[in-house]
């Protein structure tokens, strides 16, 4: 028999001490967790992105205040909660026969970081259980609560840890429309592969098989590099260099839709942070980059002079910029992100059904404007890193009505992305899911939801 692990009863967040009240030292460990618990609480309450609240210079979280080591543990902790966190809330609101006390601040937070680190991190359990105690008592909301933590966490904790169920981790909403789109049995390979933290992938200037024994990867089929492990990126081998960036493997297909782009011009709408718009450069192209926030524009400009790459970066509207028409004009819309979710677990819990309506109708807006910027003759490039065919091929199928006459389908082929074949569709668009690019080895598998239509303009 599986006997639950041994527990011992945390110390109190104050200590009478000859009748002065001081402040006990925090446990080991406690501030990454008390940061995870934060970021998680800023997810799930305030719709406050993980890498938002992480970048962020008035950091709310406590998490600038961390060392390197520590803030890897909050952000580890904070992932794995929200990829799990379908899962991680059924457990919880298993063991609470009159759901969740009201008032209680961040109780569901502290109790789902608490469970993930026992069921699906290295942490051990009395540690996880523990520190999720010593995080209730630490908060004024939740510091009632801190004999409840402990027994739920500890039943939780008893019973193992649970293997993923497809659609178990994501909103119903979020899963039915996958089912609707892909059908059952895709939607829950789409779900399943969500619940494996995702490789590192690099796109690199030249050489991918030289990089992938550097670093320890594999190369990819267009040129690539994944590690399985991606550690601390800026101490890999190559980044001092600019010889390479971080892009998922399905981001950084749309680009490459131009062909040969040497001595030509392209607008980048939508640029930030400028995995793309290094993809025009490094294939020789004039580029203009375009984004609304000039802090993420800043990012851009940082970004292209390690790679020593250059481009005309340029803070506007990208419904309302007045440029040169050019030969290729990309337009990487902001969408819902539903295809990150992989690499970015906190989107699920932040969107709303809604959400995607609004964005199709600022899509189609980008969408017109881009248009005007394409030279007679020239290519569009739209995208989105969306699973929602409202942004996708409903998007383009609506734009293509209105542009009657104007606007053809260029098909994107195989033969152009070998080894991607599974992500052509017979409509001549780019559809990759996440549940493509299978591997023996799980942690090399996967992609990124993208979807990319290729338009000639007459
Ligand atoms: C999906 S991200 C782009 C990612 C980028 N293309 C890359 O490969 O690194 C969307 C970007 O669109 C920008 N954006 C949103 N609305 C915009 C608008 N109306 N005009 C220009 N940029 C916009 C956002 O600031 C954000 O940087």
């Amino acid at each position: 028999m599986t006997r639950p692990p041994a527990f011992r009863t945390p110390t109190p967040g104050r200590r009478s001490m000859g009748g002065t009240q001081r402040p006990a030292p925090e446990p080991v460990g406690f501030g990454p967790r008390r940061v995870a618990v934060r970021l998680v609480e800023g997810v799930l309450s305030r719709s406050r992105p993980l890498d938002g609240a992480l970048e962020a210079e008035h950091d709310p979280t406590g998490f600038r205040a961390l060392d390197e080591r520590d803030r890897a543990l909050a952000r580890a902790i904070a992932g794995s909660t929200l990829r799990r966190f379908g899962t991680l809330r059924s457990l919880i609101a298993a063991k609470l026969e009159k759901g969740l006390p009201k008032k209680a601040g961040p109780l569901e937070a502290i109790l789902a970081t608490g469970a993930a680190q026992a069921l699906f991190m290295d942490t051990p359990a009395h540690t996880a259980v523990d520190l999720a105690v010593a995080c209730a008592r630490a908060d004024p909301d939740a510091r009632h609560f801190s004999g409840l933590v402990n027994a739920v966490l500890r039943g939780i904790v008893a019973e193992g840890a649970p293997e993923p169920t497809p659609g178990a981790d994501l909103p119903a909403w979020l899963y039915s429309r996958w089912t609707r789109a892909y059908g059952a049995e895709t939607a829950a390979a789409i779900a399943l592969r969500l619940s494996v933290e995702p490789a590192l992938d690099l796109t690199v200037k030249s050489d991918p098989a030289g990089w992938a024994e550097t670093l320890g990867g594999v190369a990819l089929p267009t040129g690539g590099v994944r590690l399985a492990q991606g550690g601390r990126v800026a101490q890999l081998a190559g980044f001092d260099d600019g010889e390479w960036w971080v892009q998922d493997a399905a981001a950084a297909l749309p680009a490459r839709l131009f062909g040969d782009l040497q001595g030509k011009r392209a607008i980048d709408l939508c640029a930030a942070p400028g995995g793309k718009t290094a993809q025009l450069a490094a294939a020789g192209a004039e580029v203009v980059a375009v984004d609304k926030s000039a802090e993420r524009l800043r990012r851009l400009s940082d970004n292209l002079s390690r790679l020593k790459l250059s481009a005309e970066a340029q803070v506007g509207d990208a419904a309302g910029v007045s440029l040169e028409p050019a030969d290729a004009v990309l337009l990487d819309a902001p969408c819902s992100a539903t295809g990150t979710i992989r690499r970015h677990p906190d989107v699920a819990w932040m969107k709303r059904e809604s959400d995607i309506a609004t964005l199709a109708k600022l899509q189609a807006r980008l969408l017109d404007a881009a248009l005007r910027l394409v030279k007679p003759g020239g290519l569009l490039v739209y995208c989105t890193c969306s699973l929602e065919p409202e942004e996708g091929e409903h998007q383009i199928a609506a734009f293509l009505a209105r542009a009657a006459g104007r606007v053809a389908v260029e098909p994107v082929t195989e033969a152009e992305l070998p080894g991607y074949g599974e992500a052509v569709g017979s409509d001549g668009f780019l559809r990759t899911l996440p549940s493509h690019l299978a591997a023996d080895d799980p942690r090399l598998a996967g992609l990124d939801g993208f979807f990319a239509a290729r338009l000639r303009v007459g």
